[in-house]
């Protein structure tokens, strides 16, 4: 499908229950294959990035069965996967590049890791400079300190190492959960800022699950103690997407609602269930239980019944986007701030965010780490054809345009990549 247009719609209402999470399905997958055991895996997430590690782990000799639907049994292999030799392409799928990289760094084998072009553009340098500071052996086949990567046998000397915290969290993740596979006591420790630290709260929480603890003084310095091993929690459900959440919570906050989405609640995991922070301080009403939230807002649609803020996304970066075209929808000028990771992720999104808003009639301003919206006086520009940079979430922001007028959606498929079913989601909502 080359477009979807989206025609204009009045009013959203309705309930969604969430596909499973992305960062959750992705961690817990590869956990499984490293604990000691069986897992019973459901609700995990049926998209692009968690195929691509599900294929990863099976070539990787991991025994993985596909029962009924988000229902998967992984036969943990204790730490050591059983094929030393392997090329395994991971799509645009950093929760599958990163922390496989720092895994298969440990583990005496010879592998390959590709991507998408674009993934072959996204940083993956620090992650190697960490994990040469106990002896891997990593090559780069293009770019130095990008994707892909050759990853040779090596003895490994577990040690005291640091890591750059501030263009990818998922490099300290991926340390994280490799490390423990050493057995030996290592700190790691963060040089300058963390950026997105939520996922490092999510990663140690999902090895507290599979039996295996991180000391933590500050988000600066972590433990691992050591003589640890990943054992299986025999079954383990994953919570609904709040990322994926984002879109129509913000639908209800614009256009009426109630809109409820059912998968994630207040004791939720996952740090972008905190975008309803932002959506409550431009005025909107929520609701939240143990494993639903509620949103609803004005009830006319396009009617700008929202108020600008001025925020700072750094623990919300993937939401964040959500709240770029929410703010179509609001009196004033909205400031998204501290969002410098949104140029090194599918896209640069804060180019491609500022060139698409402005196709709508807003005014956007931009800089390295902020982006500035302030909606046209009159209405939106009607038909815009809003280009998606094979990113599902620019596809899936840009569907919230249609409350105000109608909208193309280029390249909707992109959003297969954590959300295959979001357009036929969206259209359940829309009234
Ligand atoms: O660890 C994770 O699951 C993720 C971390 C975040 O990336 P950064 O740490 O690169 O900001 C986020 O944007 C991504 O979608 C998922
Ligand atoms: C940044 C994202 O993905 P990835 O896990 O590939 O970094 C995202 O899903 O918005």
């Amino acid at each position: 499908m080359k477009w979807l247009d989206l025609p204009l719609t009045h009013s959203a209402m309705g309930q969604i229950h969430l596909p499973g999470s992305k960062s959750i399905s992705n961690r817990v997958l590869l956990l499984s294959a490293l604990a000691e055991g069986i897992t019973d895996i459901s609700n995990l997430l049926e998209s692009d990035d968690t195929e691509r590690m599900l294929e990863a782990l099976k070539i990787l000799g991991v025994t993985i069965e596909h029962s009924n639907a988000g229902r998967y049994i992984v036969t943990g292999c204790a730490g050591d996967f059983p094929v030393k030799s392997a090329r395994l392409f991971l799509g645009n799928a950093g929760t599958a590049f990163r922390p496989l990289t720092a895994v298969l760094a440990l583990m005496r084998g010879h592998y390959y890791l590709t991507g998408v072009p674009r993934m072959h553009e996204r940083p993956v340098g620090d992650l190697v400079d960490a994990l040469r500071q106990i002896g891997a052996a990593i090559t780069y086949l293009g770019q130095e300190r990008f994707p892909p990567l050759e990853i040779h046998p090596a003895d490994i000397h577990p040690a005291d190492i640091s890591v750059n915290g501030n263009i990818s969290s998922q490099f300290l993740s991926g340390l994280l959960m490799a490390l423990p596979l050493t057995g030996q006591p290592v700190t790691i420790s963060v040089n300058g800022v963390l950026i997105s630290q939520p996922y490092i709260a999510l990663t140690i929480a999902q090895m507290a699950h599979f039996g295996v603890q991180v000391e933590r003084a500050s988000w600066q310095r972590f433990t691992l103690p050591g003589s640890q091993v990943y054992r299986s929690p025999a079954t383990i459900a994953v919570e609904g997407d709040a990322s994926s959440a984002s879109y129509f919570l913000a639908a209800g906050a614009i256009a009426g609602g109630p809109v409820r989405v059912v998968g994630v609640g207040q004791d939720s995991y996952q740090g972008d269930v905190r975008f309803v922070e932002a959506l409550e301080a431009m005025g909107a009403h929520i609701r939240i239980g143990d494993t639903w939230i509620e949103t609803s807002g004005s009830h006319e649609s396009g009617s700008r019944g929202l108020k600008a803020i001025d925020f700072d996304c750094n623990h919300i970066p993937d939401a964040a986007m959500t709240l770029a075209v929410t703010a179509l929808f609001a009196q004033g000028t909205t400031t998204l701030r501290n969002i410098a990771s949104w140029r090194v992720k599918e896209t640069d999104r804060i180019a491609a965010m500022s060139t698409e808003l402005r196709k709508l009639g807003a005014q956007v301003e931009s800089g390295d780490d902020f982006l500035r919206v302030t909606p046209p006086d009159g209405s939106l520009v009607p038909n815009a054809a809003i280009d998606t940079y094979d990113d599902h979430r620019m596809a899936m922001c840009f569907s919230l345009a249609s409350f105000g007028v109608s909208v193309r959606i280029n390249d909707p498929l992109c959003v297969a990549k954590t959300f295959p079913d979001y357009f036929e989601k969206f259209a359940e909502i829309t009234r």
